[in-house]
């Protein structure tokens, strides 16, 4: 089948890398010609596991291109909408511009029996909005919206072999039927495998995508918040998560504390789904998301304290080492990462800052120029009066006191994540502080 994608960012080209290793013929369009260029030639613009080698064996397969002409679409018949719908300016919703462009710049080469399919999380009500936009503009072409589960790091799998399918298509029976039909040919495979799928309408396959992320959240935030009363009473949090995790009905996926949750999704999610429902009149059935959004900038804040307290209640000129910068391991994203918030925070408090990722000091150095970045660990503690891990990549977590221990100034850690093994560490002579857990 002939599709197009339109926005190749964390999620665009993994998708239209996807679709073409399942066999379809994808074209990849994106405003950005040095994403575009990378891609072209094969290359993945971020880190992403096990997408450069499926750009490799797709664009050898000539099903796979990516450009900057829209024009080039006008050969498909199922276009995905990928683009950015970032947090906007000054306010809590969405940023519907790249949206709207998107759409705006695909309807001219649209043509009867063309079904353009959203991706992009967006508020309820868009899909509305864009189908009869995009019927007036072009007779027989539809829109279905199509959610995206997919977590970063596992982003080529998830694709893949996704958990579940969401189709929300048009009321019309016909056209319900015939976008269902395109959609189901995209996803033969998994279909074919019996990922469970649900065909539904635009705003419930709309809710169901905000709705998803703001149970994830509100899932982190709530071990976070028993995390605070750990703290006061010297619970063990990991102990408790994994106690009630057994409960199968809770589950112990999404229940570690730490320094909370980030990323290009969840922070921005909730937040525009709160100020959705404003909009709707509903404000205070999502009020506690706001809760939900405070608890987790306080876990940022409780590092950036902890820090302090173990500098004896001054950061200034200190050395701190910074572990992490990524919002989650695997990942070079850092769009709204704890991590660097509070390398940047303990920056602006004066504090000798010298941080360290696996994957993000490019993304975090562009962002924030002013902080010291270095290349490995070693670097990064030498001389260090306190070690604060932010960002539990598996070389982190595999650090051994004694050799870290022997490079430090001070043998203080903040562990982050909650998962160092904090008696190993005690025993080699640090003062350990966790997230809940003494
Ligand atoms: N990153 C993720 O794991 C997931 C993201 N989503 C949603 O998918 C959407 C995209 O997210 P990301 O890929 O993370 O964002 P991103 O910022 O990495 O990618 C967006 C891409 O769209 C491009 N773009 C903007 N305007 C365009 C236009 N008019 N025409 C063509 N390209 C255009 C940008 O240049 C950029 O490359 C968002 O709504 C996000 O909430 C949903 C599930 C997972
Ligand atoms: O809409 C999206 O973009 C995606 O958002 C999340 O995926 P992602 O942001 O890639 O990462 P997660 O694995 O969900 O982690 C999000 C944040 O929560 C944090 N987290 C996660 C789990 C946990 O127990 N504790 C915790 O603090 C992570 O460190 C990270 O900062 C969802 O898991 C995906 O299903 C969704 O498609």
């Amino acid at each position: 089948m002939k599709l197009s994608v339109i926005g190749c960012g964390y999620l665009g080209a993994v998708h239209a890398a996807s679709m073409a290793e399942l066999g379809h013929e994808v074209v990849g369009i994106d405003v950005d010609q040095r994403k575009i260029e990378a891609l072209a030639a094969g290359r993945a613009p971020f880190f992403e596991p096990g997408l450069p080698e499926i750009l490799t064996s797709a664009s050898a397969s000539g099903r796979l291109s990516f450009t900057t002409d829209m024009a080039a679409v006008s050969g498909a018949t199922v276009h995905f909408v990928a683009v950015g719908t970032p947090q906007k300016a000054g306010s809590y919703s969405a940023d519907m511009t790249y949206v709207d462009a998107a759409i705006d710049g695909l309807i001219p080469f649209l043509k009867p029996g063309d079904l353009v399919v959203g991706k992009s999380t967006v508020p309820v009500g868009t899909a509305a909005r864009l189908a009869e936009k995009i019927r007036a503009a072009v007779p027989g072409a539809d829109l279905a919206w199509n959610p995206e589960f997919l977590r970063e790091g596992f982003a080529v799998k998830d694709t893949i072999s996704p958990d579940r399918l969401v189709y929300g298509v048009p009321s019309d029976p016909e056209a319900g039927a015939r976008a269902k039909a395109l959609l189901d040919e995209v996803y033969a495979k998994a279909l074919g495998e019996n990922t469970p799928l649900v065909v539904t309408d635009y705003a419930t396959a709309e809710l169901v995508k905000v709705s998803a992320n703001a149970f994830l959240a509100t899932k982190i935030s709530f071990i976070n918040a028993i995390a605070e009363i750990a703290e006061v009473t010297d619970a063990n949090i990991t102990e408790l998560a994994d106690a009630i995790g057994f409960d199968a009905r809770i589950g112990r996926r999404f229940l570690n504390a730490g320094v909370g949750f980030g990323g290009g999704c969840l922070p921005k999610d909730i937040r525009a789904f709160g100020a959705r429902a404003e909009e709707l009149g509903r404000g205070e059935s999502l009020a506690f998301l706001k809760e939900v959004d405070a608890i987790n900038l306080r876990r940022r804040q409780r590092v950036v304290d902890l820090v302090v307290e173990l500098l004896d209640g001054q950061a200034y000129e200190k050395k701190v080492a910074v572990l992490g910068l990524a919002f989650k391991p695997d990942s070079d994203d850092i769009r709204d990462s704890p991590a660097l918030d509070v390398a940047v925070q303990l920056h602006g408090l004066g504090a000798d800052v010298k941080a360290t990722d696996v994957e993000a000091i490019a993304n975090a150095h562009a962002k924030h120029p002013q902080l010291v970045f270095v290349d490995s660990v070693d670097e990064a503690v030498a001389d260090a009066e306190v070690v604060v891990l932010l960002t539990e990549w598996k070389e982190y977590r595999a650090l051994d006191p004694n050799a870290v221990g022997a490079l430090v100034a001070e043998k203080q850690i903040i562990d982050g994540r909650n998962v160092l093994d904090s008696a190993a560490w005690r025993a080699a002579g640090w003062t350990y502080r966790g997230m809940g857990r003494p």
